[in-house]
């Protein structure tokens, strides 16, 4: 965007006149050869300003992933051999004619590279709009999500009965989908950091650029009724090297075969295109969680996560959710955040042609459920597992969380962070500290050196499982 502005003033040939009034700059010598170079022109006065080289992200294709051409005033029409005309330019300023001239880089939204404030003064000097409008901040009700509290005063509210407020009315929205999640933290300065910009949802919330594949691409399978069978339903997917079926779930019981919890590979569910409409055996995940899920302080690794139910080898517990972005998305994020939520959908990478750059990142630290709160063990004892229910796409499918073992009530739930963690590797100067107090702790949370000086986390679920698993 930035080098639409620098290639447009290179053909523009600026000549300040101090004899005209408020700083007017003229134009000269543009000739419509060059504007013509430029695409898109101007028919009424422009007015260069910082506004001008922003690109919104409406203006992206959707269906191209391509940046669409701005939506421009149509062309002037320049008569043939009449190459020449002067444009005049208000300039409303010294200072934005310095910004004009100066061309600054723009790597920080700092005063120094933005002037945002300058041409803001600048303006409200020339009274074209005033500098500041003030707005009285208990007025304005915050842009939490509160449910239906149309027209609601928050004056006499103050911040914690609020974020109280939106933390429960999203938390409701989950239980009617199954058993209880809850916080159970008695310190309300803790719970109101758990509950701080954070939000509830039931599934992704799909961000600019990621996008499904058409519904021609999914499928489901034929087989009739409510009983697919293992060994010819057409969901189920394939041994490498054999026409052997996998099949993912025990019979009779809603939960994994202990020895697809020992493999790499994703999980296919019977779905609402399939003969037996996702009521059959192979549909685990989205009939939806089974065990109340408590939110609780650990102490020394912030907020964790555990159940008030027993859990059998297998059982599922919940899907990890938030917003899915696009790669470049999610590592811009990923500078800004501390402590990071961010989950890279990159199953597929190495299988097939989807490179590491293309894939989707689910963000859950602002909006997710309550597995965005599960900590790291080097000895887990829940296993996070791609789940594809529609089959179709390789770059958007579900995380989510099997027990490994039985795991009685009042247990932290934990899985392995970084399960390709390759045991030689010694402890990497500025790595997470692992706090997970097993017998066998590797000491740190990742050893990479993209994450070294971050509290982050990106699980990658393409690495096979660790070897902990099983103990
Ligand atoms: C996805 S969050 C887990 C929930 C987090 N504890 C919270 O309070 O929101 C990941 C972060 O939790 C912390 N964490 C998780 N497991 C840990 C461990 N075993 N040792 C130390 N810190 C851990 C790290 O700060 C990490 O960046």
């Amino acid at each position: 965007m930035a080098s639409i502005i620098r290639s447009f003033t290179d053909y523009i040939l600026y000549q300040p006149e101090p004899s005209l009034p408020n700083g007017f700059l003229k134009i000269t010598s543009v000739t419509s050869q060059k504007l013509g170079d430029l695409g898109p022109t101007f028919s009424s006065p422009l007015v260069v300003s910082p506004a001008t080289n922003k690109r919104k992200s409406s203006e992206l294709d959707d269906s191209k992933h391509t940046l669409r051409p701005p939506i421009t005033p149509p062309q002037p029409r320049i008569p043939e051999g009449n190459q020449h005309f002067i444009v005049e330019i208000p300039s409303p300023s010294l200072s934005l004619d310095q910004y004009v001239k100066v061309q600054p880089k723009h790597d920080g939204l700092s005063e120094k590279y933005y002037p945002v404030e300058s041409i803001e003064r600048s303006k409200a000097f020339d009274r074209r709009y005033p500098y500041k409008r003030t707005v009285k901040r208990s007025l304005v009700p915050l842009s939490a999500d509160i449910g239906d509290q149309h027209g609601r005063d928050f004056r006499s509210e103050d911040l914690e009965t609020i974020q109280r407020a939106s933390l429960t009315h999203s938390l409701s929205r989950l239980q009617a989908d199954g058993p209880e999640v809850f916080f159970n933290i008695e310190k309300q300065n803790l719970f109101l950091l758990a509950a701080s910009n954070f939000g509830f949802v039931k599934d992704y919330i799909l961000r600019d650029n990621v996008q499904p594949v058409p519904e021609a691409f999914n499928s489901g399978c034929e087989c009739a009724g409510g009983a697919c069978e293992p060994d010819k339903c057409s969901c189920l997917a394939t041994e490498e090297d054999s026409e052997e079926l996998i099949v993912p779930y025990q019979l009779g019981k809603m939960a994994l075969d202990p020895h697809f919890l020992k493999r790499k590979s994703m999980i296919y569910e019977c779905n609402h295109r399939c003969g037996c409409r996702g009521n059959c055996r192979f549909n685990v995940t989205q009939r939806g969680r089974r065990f109340r899920l408590e939110i609780f302080h650990t102490g020394n690794r912030g907020f964790g996560l555990r159940s008030p139910d027993d859990i059998q080898v297998g059982e599922y517990l919940d899907r990890y959710l938030g917003e899915v972005l696009t790669k470049e998305e999610a590592d811009q994020r990923e500078d800004d955040q501390k402590i990071s939520y961010l989950f890279g959908l990159d199953f597929m990478v190495g299988s097939t042609d989807i490179s590491e750059q293309e894939i989707y990142v689910v963000d859950g630290q602002k909006f997710g459920n309550a597995t965005r709160f599960m900590n790291h063990s080097c000895n887990p004892n829940c296993k996070i597992i791609p789940v594809s229910i529609n089959h179709g796409d390789e770059k958007l499918y579900y995380l989510a969380f099997f027990a490994l073992r039985y795991i009685p009530a009042g247990t932290e739930l934990t899985f392995d962070y970084n399960p390709g963690f390759d045991k030689k590797e010694k402890m990497s100067s500025g790595a997470v500290k692992c706090l997970c107090g097993d017998k066998r702790c590797r000491g740190q949370l990742w050893p990479n050196a993209r994450k070294q000086n971050q509290q982050g986390v990106s699980a990658d679920t393409s690495a096979s499982s660790s070897s902990s698993d099983e103990s």
